[in-house]
């Protein structure tokens, strides 16, 4: 029976652990915190449960534009049981995934692991684990997946003290609500963050040290968002790095790096992650990293050394827990002899949990401006489609690429509240070859936003050839 030892318990080991056992393989998973990982217990889980609570609040108060008209000064926001949500919440998601690993056969250890051949090129690996009771052991294992995600990366100058300067992990210990809450970074994380505490009723300020909020997504979405946010209050410093954060008195103060000061409550750390790469013994086996710190993998999620897999955040491929979850199901089915498709980044789905959500998948518009790949783009804003108006929905749109002389989907955009929902037609189309064409014909509900997907495959059906 193969033996294989899992270091990291998010979804990456966890998603391995079920592929390996359901193989019958000898599976061992060491996780520090708690099944489901950080993902679950600190960032992707807990996010989205606070951000369900600021999306309740913001559903009450736009529903006045439909007549029903509850006065803001009735609206409150419990930060007790917002925040108890969050946590329990994540606690019983954790507990969910230890129950399927144990009824599935995954001998877990709560601990830390560390590899530890007493030389590099052996043919099985050792495995050092610190039992968080105290205990060491000692692993045997024929295949390795080192799954240790990342964490929060801590500017010297701006160092949290779970009070006032925080890190998205600390958000949900505070007893209130910041008066106001600066968020530095305008990655994902920190947009999302920004829009959630603007959208629950806090002042916020979020520090880009771009031109715009989230540089890397599309130019057009992130402008609907920049725009519902400070229509909402939100403030906005741009082309703003922040030096220095510090206390003073209740307050908190950014110094950015052209010597502008920002004032708060509160400051919020969201200057992106690194990787939980370092102590953990690739040196014992002769894995190099780079000065990043991520484990460099294949597709099929191989490190340099035989036996050794990597999967999830920690090899920085795409650090979202579905780009996690299927790396470490891939390094299983590969270790264990299945023939696998390596991982295709191209057709993954992402979203952006803001107010409107922001869905993507395939190419980007920023490659078809660049001139890197040739499309064809169609954008249609959602106050053109019918229950769109209906429910009062005015921000947000639909943009869909397609290769010019087939037709084929190659990529699209969802700016929408439930973006998330939307995109996967367009995915569907991405990742299968379809056409405009499959999408005009293909019959959607009246009215139904979905509808403006088959209308945009209507408008550029006649790019599949036949119409000329
Ligand atoms: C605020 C935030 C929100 C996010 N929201 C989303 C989202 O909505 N959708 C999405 O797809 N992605 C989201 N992500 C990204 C997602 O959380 C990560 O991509 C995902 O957690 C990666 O999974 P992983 O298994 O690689 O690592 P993790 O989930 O970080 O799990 C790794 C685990 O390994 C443990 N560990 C570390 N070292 C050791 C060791 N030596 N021995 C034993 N255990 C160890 C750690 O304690 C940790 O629990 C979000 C990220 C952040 C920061
Ligand atoms: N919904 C989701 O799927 C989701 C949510 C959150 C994070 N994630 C993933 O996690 C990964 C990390 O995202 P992230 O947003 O945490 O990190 P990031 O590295 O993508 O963004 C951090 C931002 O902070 C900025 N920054 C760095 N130092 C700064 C300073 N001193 N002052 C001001 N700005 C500064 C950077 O320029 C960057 O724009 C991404 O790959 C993302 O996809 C996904």
């Amino acid at each position: 029976m193969t033996r294989i030892v899992i270091m990291g318990g998010g979804p990456a080991g966890y998603e391995a652990a079920l592929v390996a056992a359901q193989y019958g393989a000898e599976v061992t998973l060491i996780e520090t915190d708690g099944p489901g990982g950080g993902c679950v217990l600190y960032d992707c889980v807990p996010s989205k449960t606070f951000i369900a609570s600021a999306g309740a609040r913001t559903s009450v108060r736009d529903a006045d534009e439909l007549g029903v008209i509850v006065p803001p000064q009735k609206v409150d926001v419990d930060v007790e049981v917002v925040h108890g949500r969050v946590k329990s919440l994540a606690l019983a998601q954790s507990a969910d995934i230890g129950a399927r690993l144990l009824s599935e056969g995954v001998a877990m250890i709560a601990g830390r692991a560390e590899l530890a051949d007493s030389a590099p090129g052996l043919a099985a690996h050792r495995i050092l684990v610190h039992g968080n009771d105290g205990v060491d052991t000692v692993l045997e294992a024929d295949v390795v997946l080192i799954a240790t995600g990342a964490s929060p990366r801590i500017l010297d100058s701006a160092v949290p003290d779970g009070e006032r300067i925080l890190t998205w992990r600390q958000l949900y210990t505070l007893k209130e609500f910041p008066e106001h809450l600066i968020v530095i970074g305008s990655g994902v994380t920190g947009a999302e963050f920004a829009s959630a505490y603007n959208e629950i009723g806090v002042k916020v300020t979020l520090v880009s040290s771009r031109d715009r909020v989230l540089p890397s997504e599309d130019a057009d979405a992130a402008a609907v968002i920049e725009a519902v946010f400070t229509e909402h209050g939100g403030g906005l410093a741009r082309r703003a790095r922040a030096a220095s954060v510090v206390r003073e008195g209740d307050e908190v103060v950014v110094t950015l790096t052209d010597g502008r000061q920002v004032r708060g409550s509160h400051a919020l750390m969201t200057v992106g992650s690194i990787p939980n790469t370092a102590g953990i013994g690739l040196d014992k086996v002769g894995i190099e990293v780079p000065d990043s710190g991520f484990i460099p993998v294949d597709r099929v999620s191989r490190t340099s050394v035989a036996g050794i897999y990597a999967a999830g955040d920690c090899t920085g491929v795409l650090m979202l827990a579905s780009v996690a979850a299927m790396q470490g199901r891939i390094a299983m089915w590969h270790a264990l002899g299945e023939g696998v498709p390596p991982m295709r980044l191209r057709t993954v789905a992402a979203n952006v949990f803001t107010h409107p959500e922001i869905a993507t998948v395939g190419i980007s518009q920023a490659e078809v401006d660049a001139g890197t790949v040739p499309a064809r783009t169609m954008m249609m804003p959602l106050s053109t489609n019918p229950r769109a108006k209906m429910t009062g929905m005015r921000n947000g749109f639909i943009k869909l690429m397609i290769r010019p002389a087939t037709g084929i989907v190659i990529g699209g955009v969802v700016v929408a509240p439930e973006a998330s929902e939307l995109i996967l037609p367009i995915a569907m189309a991405v990742q299968n070859g379809l056409t405009a064409k499959d999408l005009a014909y293909t019959l959607s509900v009246y009215p139904s936003l979905s509808g403006s997907i088959t209308e945009i495959g209507r408008r550029l059906m006649h790019y599949d050839g036949d119409l000329g």
